[in-house]
C-alpha cells in the first residue's frame, strides 16, 4: 500500500515529527510505502497535485487541522483517492464531527486498515471557494479576522477578539433564495454548515450531515451573550448560541445576498468581503476513510 501524508508543519503550533518518526516505523515494520509531503505556503497545491500525479497514492493523510484537511480535499477533488485526518492543528473540528480518534497514531492506523470509505461533501461558494466544515458571515468571522492580525495565539488572545466582536455586534439584512422560497432576515451572524460543531465544542445546527447532499444555513438572530456570561468565559459552550431565535435552512443551493459587503471566513480562513454569495453542493466530493466511530456511516 502506497501512503502519502500531507503534513502542514505550522497547524496548530504542534510539532509533528514525533508523530511522522512513529508513523514512519510503524510503515517500515509492515512493508507499507509511506511518502511524507510537507507544505511550505508556497505553490503547495501545484506541487501536491504533481506528487499525486507521480506516486499515485492508495490512500491520503492529511496532517493538521481543518485548513490543512480542505487543503487537501481540494486536491484530491476529481481525482478518486480517498483520504483520511490526522488531528494535529489547533482547531480539529471536522475531524471531532467524523470520530477521528484524538491519538494521532491510532487515527494513522484507523486509515491504514479502514476499507470504509464515505462520500463526504463539500461547499462551495462563488464558484471558486470551499468549505468543508463550517463557514460563516457576522460575529464569528470578525472575530477569526481579529484574531488573525493578533500577533498573540491562544485561548486568551481568542477571548479578547471573541469579547470585542460581542461588544460590536451589529445586526444585519440578509435575503435568502433557495428552496423556491425567499427569506428575509435580521441576523447578527449567518452560518454555512457542512458539519454541526465549531472545532471549540459550540454548535451551530443539530440537523446537519455532512454526508446528505445537503448543507445548512444556520440564521442567527441573537447572541445569547448574559448565559455566556453566567456560564463563565471559560466555558464556551452550547450556551453561546440561544437555539431558540435560530433558523436552520437545510439545501443544495443558496442565493445569499447583503446589503454591503460583509465578511465571510470558511474552515477558519477569512476570504473576503462579498455582498452576494452563490452557494452550492459537491455532493459525495471527498471519499473520506473512516470507522464505526464515525457517526453519520
Ligand atoms: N510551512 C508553512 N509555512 C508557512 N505557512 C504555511 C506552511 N504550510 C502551510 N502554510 C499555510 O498555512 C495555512 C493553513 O494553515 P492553517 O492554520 O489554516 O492550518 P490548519 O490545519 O487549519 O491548522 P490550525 O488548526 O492551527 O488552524 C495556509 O494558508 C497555508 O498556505
Amino acid at each position: 500500500m502506497k501512503l502519502l501524508a500531507v503534513v502542514n508543519p505550522i497547524s496548530g503550533g504542534v510539532d509533528k515529527n514525533p508523530f511522522i518518526k512513529k508513523a514512519v516505523t510503524l510503515c517500515e515494520n509492515y512493508g507499507l510505502d509511506l511518502k511524507i509531503f510537507k507544505t511550505t505556503g508556497q505553490d503547495d497545491e501545484a506541487h501536491l497535485k504533481a506528487e499525486l500525479k507521480t506516486f499515485n497514492p492508495d490512500k491520503v493523510v492529511s496532517v493538521g487541522g481543518d485548513g490543512t484537511t480542505l487543503f487537501t480535499a481540494k486536491a484530491l477533488l476529481n481525482t478518486n483517492i480517498c483520504m483520511g485526518i490526522i488531528p494535529l492543528g489547533s482547531a480539529n473540528g471536522m475531524a471531532v464531527e467524523l470520530g477521528v480518534s484524538e491519538d494521532p497514531l491510532q487515527a494513522f492506523k484507523d486509515i491504514i486498515m479502514s476499507n470504509i470509505i464515505t462520500d463526504l461533501d463539500l461547499v462551495c461558494v462563488n464558484k471558486e471557494h470551499y468549505s468543508i466544515h463550517i463557514g460563516d458571515v457576522g460575529i464569528n468571522a470578525n472575530i477569526v479576522e481579529g484574531y488573525d492580525k493578533d500577533t498573540s495565539r491562544g485561548m486568551t488572545t481568542y477571548i479578547k477578539h471573541f469579547i470585542e466582536a460581542l461588544n460590536k455586534v451589529d445586526p444585519f439584512q440578509v435575503n435568502i433564495a433557495c428552496n423556491q422560497k425567499v427569506y428575509h432576515k435580521k441576523v447578527v451572524m449567518l452560518g454555512l454548515c457542512n458539519g454541526r460543531k465549531y472545532g471549540t465544542g459550540v454548535p451551530l445546527n443539530k440537523e446537519g450531515n455532512p454526508m446528505d447532499g445537503r448543507f445548512e444555513i444556520v440564521l442567527i438572530e441573537k447572541i445569547n451573550a448574559n448565559l455566556l456570561i453566567k456560564a463563565g468565559l471559560s466555558s464556551i459552550n452550547e450556551a453561546f448560541i440561544d437555539n431558540e431565535n435560530n433558523t436552520v435552512i437545510s439545501t443544495s443551493h443558496a442565493k445569499i445576498t447583503f446589503n454591503e459587503p460583509r465578511l465571510l471566513q470558511l474552515d477558519g480562513e477569512v476570504i473576503g468581503t462579498f455582498k452576494t454569495l452563490d452557494v452550492s453542493l459537491l455532493k459525495g466530493a471527498v471519499k473520506f476513510i473512516t470507522t464505526q466511530q464515525n457517526v453519520y456511516v
